[in-house]
């Protein structure tokens, strides 16, 4: 059977839209079809039904109300799907055949903005790639926040996916070469494809930062984001060139190893480094936050300006409280202004914008008065955006939630409208009064009127007092089981009146709401460049009042390499602590020596004492003070992290092939400024092999990078490396025995541990004496052949050569004949066997 028409151009529009589920306007529901409709039946759970033919010839069906439908496109959204919205653009009514039905707008992952997934608190980045020399362009936007940015990642397709995966883009945009190479490497990540036939403008000033190459990402990106949305992208900021140079860089795996952003674990992000800093009151604060820890500077002069709004508002408690007061009647901004430029805002958004643009005034009041020069400086610089306050002065104090309700426009605004409002509020007065009237020249006093849609104004009278209607000059409209209700010509006269004046007045309240939000939409980037300072400060307050209450201090800065913390802490494992007291430690590095080997019992805490230093470079590099009692730092250009992470397991490569491939990582991006975690590197495999790759990437670290490391092990062996590498120094985490028991000091202190600690533990543990002494035992030849091994790993070839020459030397031992000798040819031969011994021969 030959399909319908609607179905037809069903198919017809379903064909550009292969990648999405295709959402199908028919009267009030949104209808899907064929493999769309089984699918989102079980993702969405709703009834799959079918219509159309018999038997085989019916079409699978299913749909959703379009009231609801925001609801079911999250679902779908937050699954990794797309949603393409197919409406009807004729007027049913007036249409013969099938109403012309067009695609308004394609929903991707990246280019939701709202709904329940969305995270007011997070940035929902799209990006596209593309491939330039030595790696890739990216271009990366939040279509709610207008925020743009556009890099380089060097390196290959890994990279590229690392930082996507660092920045939780879920969608890439990118040509069908590329999509086809990353595909194979990420299934999860979503691939659009945007050709890019057609050449696309885009305001020069968008770009005006940017390399060539990567405006060229960039236009990709905002082809894609036109072609989808079908909507003005004119909140869209100016890309921001991010350096990498000036950007402290930190694997994705690194910053999961060291729990900046998100819990190794998983879920939520207890524990981990943002958890701990996130004292901001604002939902742009705690994006901007989040931001900052992904991208740590390095670059001294911007952290620094930052340290000075931070030490300025530790100064100013007073004032930070009133400017916290502030903040918090300050609504998101950023997502404001971007519902602005879609044209989707609502009265209540325009109202929200308003209050808070008020409440800039104070706050440069504040800054300004604070009598601190930085906090005047930054004062200067926010633009409350007069203008726009002036313009949004026409919304009333509580507008409703829809736009064509009415009250948006407050009184006094237009006069035209006021007059309006008059005429219907007048014409009510009069009903009111009318009422009274009625009542008194009936007698009736329940007599009541009201109003509905169909009849219009009515005058009702109960069953029981019909008999005194008067019924010369009422006409009878309606009966109801117990009253009846009437109509008059004067009653409705009166209802002309107010009902044109409240349809006048509603269509001209909807054109002023819209002339009011396309007026501000000129302001946008000004908005939008207010809102990213009031975010910063809000962050800036969120460290000061970090500090206070977890005693850090300003970190100072060196142009060279040198680390040298004083009493520095974990501040995460700190405050998991509770009341139990955290040991702090020191930590020296730099030029005189770059590593250090760590030794220690389990559980003394060797990696806390590593994640602390790295965590501290972290603080210091995104502007934070830091917890210790002291440091001196260097500006750090990436940190790299071979911890073990509990997820090993779940990525289906072996734990010890993680760690190799980890560490190759590292070690080939490393350069001298970097600083490097390594967490018992080898553990993974027999203690020979474990140990000889341990050492050599010691000795390689040592030789080549010269990169700040730390380095925990439990070979004890490694820490005679001491005694070779100049620059290396042993560290151990001690741990005492008292009153029977391990008790972990949990203070580094220079040279190597004890090595008979475990034995001694057992000891402790009281096993038999027969284990003990026999353990001893073991332990001392154990040890002794480990100083061998280690010796002949020195000086392998030698030592294979010498092999060989021994063999033949006891070959021809036992090969000679004595009986058949005389003395002279005996001693020749001993001479013979002493040259070839002493390598003569
Ligand atoms: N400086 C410290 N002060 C107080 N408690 C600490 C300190 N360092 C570590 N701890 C505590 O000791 C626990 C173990 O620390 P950590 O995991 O760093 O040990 P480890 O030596 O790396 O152990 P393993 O060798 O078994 O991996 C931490 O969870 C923490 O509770």
């Amino acid at each position: 059977m030959a399909p319908t028409p609607m179905i037809q151009q069903y198919l017809q529009v379903k064909s550009e839209y292969q990648d999405a589920f295709l959402f199908f306007r028919l009267g009030d529901f949104y209808e899907m079809f064929y493999d769309d409709a089984i699918k989102a039946s079980q993702l969405l759970e709703i009834t799959l039904t079918s219509r159309g033919g018999n038997g085989e010839d019916r079409i699978p069906m299913c749909g959703v109300p379009h009231h609801s439908a925001k609801n079911y496109i999250d679902q779908l959204i937050q699954k990794g799907h797309k949603v393409a919205v197919c409406e009807q653009v004729e007027d049913p009514k007036t249409t013969k055949g099938v109403v012309k039905r067009e695609v308004v707008r394609l929903i991707t992952p990246g280019t939701h903005t709202e709904g329940k997934s969305v995270d007011a608190k997070a940035n929902n980045f799209i990006a596209a790639a593309d491939e330039v020399a030595g790696g890739f362009g990216l271009a990366y936007l939040d279509i709610s926040t207008g925020e743009s940015t556009a890099t380089y990642i060097a390196g290959n397709e890994k990279a590229l996916l690392n930082e996507l995966q660092a920045l939780h883009i879920r969608e890439l945009v990118v040509s069908e070469q590329l999509r086809l190479l990353l595909a194979e490497e990420d299934q999860q990540l979503i691939l659009s494809v945007e050709h890019m036939e057609a050449p696309f403008t885009a305001e020069p000033a968008l770009f005006a930062e940017c390399p060539s190459e990567l405006e060229m990402c960039g236009k990709r990106l905002l082809a894609y984001i036109a072609a989808t949305q079908k909507q003005s992208l004119g909140h869209i900021q100016p890309f921001t060139f991010r350096e990498n140079a000036r950007i402290l860089g930190i694997d994705y795996y690194s910053k999961r190893n060291l729990e900046l952003i998100e819990s190794i674990r998983g879920g939520d992000n207890k524990g981990t480094l943002l958890w701990l800093l996130d004292e901001t009151v604002t939902a742009m604060g705690s994006r901007k936050l989040k931001q900052w820890l992904h991208q740590p500077l390095a670059d001294r002069f911007a952290i620094e300006a930052r340290q000075q709004m931070v030490e300025a508002l530790m100064d100013r408690y007073f004032v930070r409280v009133e400017l916290q007061q502030l903040l918090k009647q300050v609504y998101d901004l950023e997502r404001l202004s971007g519902r602005v430029a879609f044209g989707s805002a609502s009265g209540r958004d325009l109202a929200q914008l308003r209050n808070s643009l008020e409440k800039i005034p104070e706050l440069v009041r504040e800054l300004a008065d604070s009598g601190h020069a930085s906090l005047e400086q930054f004062s200067a610089g926010l633009d409350p955006c007069p203008e726009v306050c002036e313009l949004l002065s026409a919304i009333s104090d509580n507008p409703p939630l829809s736009a064509k309700e009415g009250g948006i426009i407050r009184d006094g605004f237009n006069a035209q409208l006021d007059e309006y409002r008059d005429a219907s509020r007048n014409g009510k007065d009069w009903i009111a009064e009318l009422e009274q009237k009625e009542r008194a020249k009936t007698g009736i006093r329940s007599l009541k009127i009201g109003y509905n849609r169909i009849f219009g104004y009515y005058i009702e009278i109960s069953k029981a007092n019909m008999h005194l209607a008067d019924l010369e000059r009422y006409e009878r409209k309606q009966t109801l089981a117990n009253a009846e209700r009437y109509i008059t010509p004067e009653l409705k006269e009166k209802e002309t009146l107010i009902l044109t004046a409240e349809e006048k007045s509603l269509t001209l309240e909807y054109e002023l709401f819209v002339s009011v939000r396309e007026q501000v939409k000129e302001y946008i980037s000004r908005i939008q460049q207010l809102a990213s300072k009031v975010s910063a400060l809000d962050v800036y307050i969120s460290f000061s009042e970090v500090a206070e209450k977890y005693r850090f201090t300003k970190p100072a800065f060196n142009d060279g390499r040198k680390i040298s913390i004083r009493e520095g802490r974990h501040p995460v494992v700190e405050k998991m602590l509770n009341k139990q007291h955290y040991v702090p430690n020191d930590c020296e590095l730099g030029d005189d020596g770059n590593m250090l080997l760590i030794t220690g019992p389990n559980m003394s805490g060797k990696s806390t004492y590593m994640r602390q230093v790295a965590l501290t470079i972290v603080l210091a590099q995104i502007g934070s003070y830091v917890p210790a009692a002291s440091a001196e730092l260097p500006i750090v250009d990436q940190i790299f992290t071979r911890i073990g992470a509990a997820d090993d397991l779940v990525s289906g490569q072996s734990t010890f092939m993680v760690e190799m491939m980890e560490s190759q990582y590292a070690i080939t991006h490393a350069t001298e400024r970097s600083l490097l975690l390594f967490d018992e590197i080898g553990r993974g495999t027999s203690t020979y092999d474990g140990m000889a790759l341990a050492q050599s990437m010691i000795e390689y670290i040592h030789e080549q990078i010269g990169a700040n490391t730390l380095f925990s092990t439990h070979y004890h062996e490694l820490t005679a490396l001491e005694e070779t590498l100049p620059k290396l120094s042993n560290v151990h985490v001690s741990a005492m025995e008292q009153s029977g028991k391990v008790v972990f000091l949990h203070k580094v202190k220079r040279g190597p541990a004890d090595k008979s600690y475990g034995v001694h533990v057992a000891e402790l543990a009281n096993l038999p004496e027969a284990i003990l002494r026999r353990a001893r035992e073991l332990l001392l030849s154990f040890e002794a052949d480990n100083h061998k091994t280690q010796q002949q790993a020195e000086q392998l070839s030698f030592f294979d050569e010498r092999d060989t020459v021994n063999e033949e030397v006891l070959q021809t031992i036992k090969d000679a004949s004595i009986s058949r000798m005389t003395p002279l040819e005996a001693l020749q031969l001993i001479n013979d066997l002493q040259e070839k011994i002493s390598g003569g021969g």
